[in-house]
């Protein structure tokens, strides 16, 4: 029996590549019984496959969560860190499995989920992919190698110029990955940008530096600059399919498990 998924900012960028990649069975085994958006998204009313620019999905685009959630399996959130943390409390009553790709929460907004992730599964990341998720493991081990003699950690991201959180999600988990291999407290270490006078770098920052501009999907670069030589690890999205699929597994993945909070790493057994 298909899992039954509802897609929650299904207007936006991810939700259409959400739905496309449904629709398609790029992943197979989910059944779309839900999208929505915000009431002022011109998509309202409209079947969500053709809006999606594939075929028909027989579900309109509603504003109404509240009549689509209950009866479907898992919630696959990509809004806003508004939208997310808001319907946190709802997401519990109803006892929907919930895969979180919003960025941009505060730690207030943080807190809402956690709250949430007592009485349902929700796997929450700031990048679906299995390349990032390598990636974050191969950071920790080379700034648990480079720290200690010295290296200095920068992690530059660039997006897109509709892009509305700074740092992304990415450039945190990878920052986080680079904090726990140098030993760092990543609330303390982190530096965002340089502007005016701050002075020489010290070796507990950890540098965020984000560019912004045309279509970009998603760049992420750790740089290890040591004397004489440097380390770039990097990736980079060339499709948002990569994402999409990431969150469709993870769908797939918390139907059943124990209310909690996991991220991608439970999914893909990294
Ligand atoms: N974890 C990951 O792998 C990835 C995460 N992201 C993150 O996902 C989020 C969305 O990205 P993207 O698709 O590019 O953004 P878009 O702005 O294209 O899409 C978001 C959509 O959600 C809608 N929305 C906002 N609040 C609500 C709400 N409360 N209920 C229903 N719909 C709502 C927006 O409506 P309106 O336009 O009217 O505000 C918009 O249509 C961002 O936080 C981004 O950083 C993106 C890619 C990958
Ligand atoms: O907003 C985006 O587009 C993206 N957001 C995520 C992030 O904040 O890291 C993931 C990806 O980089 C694209």
């Amino acid at each position: 029996m298909s899992i039954k998924v509802v897609i929650q900012g299904a207007a936006g960028r991810m939700g259409k590549t959400l739905i496309r990649c449904i629709q398609e069975q790029k992943v197979t085994g989910l059944k779309l019984v839900g999208a929505i958006d915000l009431w002022d998204v011109p998509d309202i009313g409209t079947d969500a496959g053709i809006a999606a620019g594939t075929k028909e999905a027989g579900v309109k685009m509603s504003t109404d969560l509240a009549a689509a959630a209950p009866d479907a399996d898992v919630i696959i959130d990509f809004t806003s860190h508004f939208g997310t943390s808001g319907n946190a409390e709802r997401v519990a009553e109803w006892g929907t499995a919930w895969v979180i790709g919003t960025t941009g929460l505060s730690d207030e907004e943080l807190a809402e989920i956690h709250k949430a992730s007592e009485k349902v599964p929700v796997v929450m990341a700031g990048n679906m992919s299995l390349g990032i998720n390598l990636l974050c493991n191969l950071v920790k081990e080379a700034a648990k190698a480079l720290h200690a003699k010295g290296y200095d950690i920068e992690v530059i991201e660039r997006h897109h110029n509709q892009k509305a959180d700074s740092p992304s999600g990415t450039a945190l988990m990878l920052g986080q990955a680079a904090a726990d291999g140098a030993g760092l407290d990543l609330k303390k270490s982190q530096m965002d940008g340089r502007t005016g006078h701050p002075g020489a770098r010290t070796k507990e920052e950890i540098g965020f530096h984000a560019v912004r501009g045309g279509d970009i999907v998603g760049d992420h670069t750790v740089l290890m600059a040591g004397t004489g030589e440097m380390i770039e690890l990097s990736h980079r999205a060339t499709s948002r399919e990569t994402f999409a699929i990431g969150a469709l597994n993870a769908g797939k993945w918390v139907v059943g498990q124990k209310p909690g909070l996991y991220n991608m790493k439970n999914v893909l057994g990294l």
